[in-house]
């Protein structure tokens, strides 16, 4: 094991002393319990031991897909340094990533392009693995499709990646479940995520090629881009808001099993995905004001935006609005609309 490591057990440092690769991958064990694999920069692998009938589930973080959101870096790192410290035992495979360590330098979203619009091969399409961030998301790709095909069989293949947003939300946590045509939506996913305070679970209605979305469809997984507040520099997250989530992902990789409550709609908001609205014409323009959070709903025949001259307008009786950014790239989703729903198929 390297001394930088062996001397500061803090795993964000080293990545962020080696954002792009490191000279040589890492093994060593902690006791006779865990062993430790760092595979590649913001990569680290936690395998137990001992107590084999135990293991059932192989558990992916992901953090810093988005450089600047840095409280799921930090809950990623406290989670990592328990473990190096031997304060926290993994009852289950555990695969951290820290996704991009060079945007997280640049305290910028991203450095050249958004790695989550890069996922299920995307960074190879047009102009291939031209940036960091192409090759990247396909890295960190083959880590998790190593992790989960190394797993047991019937392990329980499990995928949070966790981000914060950018704008404040009526809904302080929520979660985006991928869309899973033939697969019901998982009422034990849901109870976890409404323990670790994540209330609010958007279906998506269509593909993406989002991380989240990539283990779900490639792997089956129960996998969730999970947003847990409002994107903050280092040093300004009040870590007090995360304590429930910490606490759960603790409980998650350390015990055989978590208790969780019977499933029960009414403790969660639901809502389906009914749109994505992507961005046409470099005039695109949000009607609604420019501090307006996450959840803002708006009624039929409301204007939404302007685009070459044309209103975009409300089409459900009422649609709330989550992500709006209308600055991206031609093609690229500008806001997703919502409608609320009660009727998903769970089971
Ligand atoms: O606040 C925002 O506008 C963006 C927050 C964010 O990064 N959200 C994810 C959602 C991914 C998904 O739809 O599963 C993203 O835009 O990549
Ligand atoms: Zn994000």
């Amino acid at each position: 094991m390297s001394s930088v490591l062996m001397d500061s057990k803090n795993f964000l440092s080293f990545t962020l002393d080696n954002p792009l690769f490191i000279d040589d991958t890492q093994h060593f064990q902690l006791s006779d319990h865990t062993q430790v694999d760092i595979l590649d920069t913001g990569v680290i692998v936690f395998t137990p031991l001992n107590n084999q009938q135990a293991v059932n589930k192989d558990i992916v973080l992901s953090c810093a897909v988005h450089g600047n959101e840095t409280a799921p870096i930090e809950i990623c790192n406290q989670l990592i340094t328990a473990i190096l410290e031997q304060q926290i035992t993994v009852t289950h495979r555990v695969l951290f990533l820290i996704g991009n360590p060079p945007a997280i330098i640049n305290k910028t979203r991203f450095v050249e392009e958004n790695m989550n619009r890069l996922f299920s091969g995307a960074h190879s399409k047009g102009e291939g693995l031209v940036n960091q961030e192409r090759k990247r998301a396909q890295a960190l790709e083959q880590y998790v499709a190593d992790f989960f095909n190394q797993g047991a069989a019937n392990s329980q293949r499990i995928h949070y990646d966790l981000h914060t947003a950018i704008r404040p939300s009526k809904h302080e946590k929520f979660a985006i479940y991928p869309y899973r045509p033939g697969r019901s939506y998982s009422a034990e996913q849901m109870m976890f995520l409404a323990k670790c305070g994540v209330d609010t679970i958007l279906f998506h209605h269509e593909p993406t090629t989002t991380f989240s979305y990539y283990s779900s469809e490639q792997f089956n997984a129960d996998a969730f881009t999970v947003e847990l507040g409002k994107v903050m520099p280092f040093g300004e997250n009040d870590m007090t808001r995360f304590h429930d989530t910490k606490q759960m992902l603790t409980q998650l990789i350390s015990q055989e099993s978590v208790n969780l409550p019977q499933y029960d709609a009414t403790q969660l908001n639901l809502y389906k995905v009914s749109r994505s609205i992507n961005k046409q014409a470099d005039d695109f323009e949000f009607s609604f004001a420019k501090d307006a959070p996450n959840f803002s709903r708006f009624v039929k025949g409301e204007t939404l935006a302007t685009e070459n001259g044309a209103d975009i307008k409300v089409e459900a009786e009422v649609e709330a609005i989550v992500f709006p950014n209308a600055n991206v790239p031609i093609g690229q989703r500008t806001v997703l609309c919502l409608v609320p729903t009660q009727d998903a198929p769970v089971s």
